[in-house]
């Protein structure tokens, strides 16, 4: 727990939650990824009504997935929804049912929000996550799977409960940008880890390299009691 007050943990003052050129709040990771966090995308209210319906009505499922060839139980409920044609989403030897759009009015009515938000995004999927209480959570990982193309952009809305979203550099790994031979003096030093308390009516977007370069996670918390909603827009290429 103590390690942990060694992240910096990265706020945003609301009154700066959009620019006068309409630029948004952007944590520079180095290298080419970045983070753009909004702490108030939703209104509270509105993000309630969100939650309660998304609790209620999307069929949540808690698969058992396969780690290291073990069988897992996942560590919190998801579902999955994606545009009609598009590529299967597999991942840890799991293949999710892809449910429509159409069957949920209100996730269409968040993508057109998220998207009149990120002028230029187009996600075509989503993977929903419930954590119900502080011991779900999702371990490290980067959403770096083929479909997605070579850097995925991922809008992630989150409802009720705050949780910790931690980003951390992935061990010993050439960045991107050094891979690519751009010479070390352009690349700032920066710190390998980055904290964000994900608020009720938050989107936090992850961009350019961060699925290269960066894991992130959000650890079990004894403290979070109750259940949170998690929304990740993904576009598959
Ligand atoms: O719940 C979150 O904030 C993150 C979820 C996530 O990383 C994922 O679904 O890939
Ligand atoms: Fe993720």
């Amino acid at each position: 727990m103590r390690q942990l007050k060694l992240i910096p943990e990265v706020h945003c003052n609301p009154s700066e939650e959009e620019g006068v050129n309409g630029e948004k709040p952007t944590t520079d990771l180095g290298n080419g990824s970045h983070v753009v966090y909004l702490p108030r995308f939703l209104a509270y209210d509105n993000s309630w009504e969100y939650f309660h319906y998304l609790d209620k009505h999307i069929p949540w499922t808690r698969p058992t997935i396969r780690v290291f060839g073990k069988p897992f139980l996942q560590p919190r409920d998801i579902c999955y929804i994606a545009s009609k044609g598009l590529k299967e989403l597999s991942y840890s030897g799991y293949k999710p049912k892809a449910y429509s759009w159409e069957d949920f009015p209100p996730l269409e009515e968040i993508l057109h929000k998220v998207h009149k938000a990120f002028p230029g995004s187009h996600f075509n999927s989503l993977l929903l996550n419930r954590y119900k209480g502080g011991n779900d959570y999702v371990g490290w990982h980067a959403d770096d799977e083929k479909l997605y193309g070579p850097n995925p952009e991922i809008a992630s809305v989150s409802f009720g409960c705050e949780r910790d979203f931690i980003l951390k550099k992935k061990p010993n790994k050439k960045s991107k940008a050094e891979v690519e031979g751009e010479p070390s003096s352009k690349r700032a030093k920066k710190n390998d880890s980055y904290s964000f308390k994900l608020k009720h009516g938050s989107v936090l977007v992850m961009r350019g390299n961060t699925q290269h370069d960066w894991l992130h996670s959000v650890p079990k918390r004894a403290k979070a009691e109750t259940a949170r909603i998690n929304l990740t827009f993904r576009r598959v290429m």
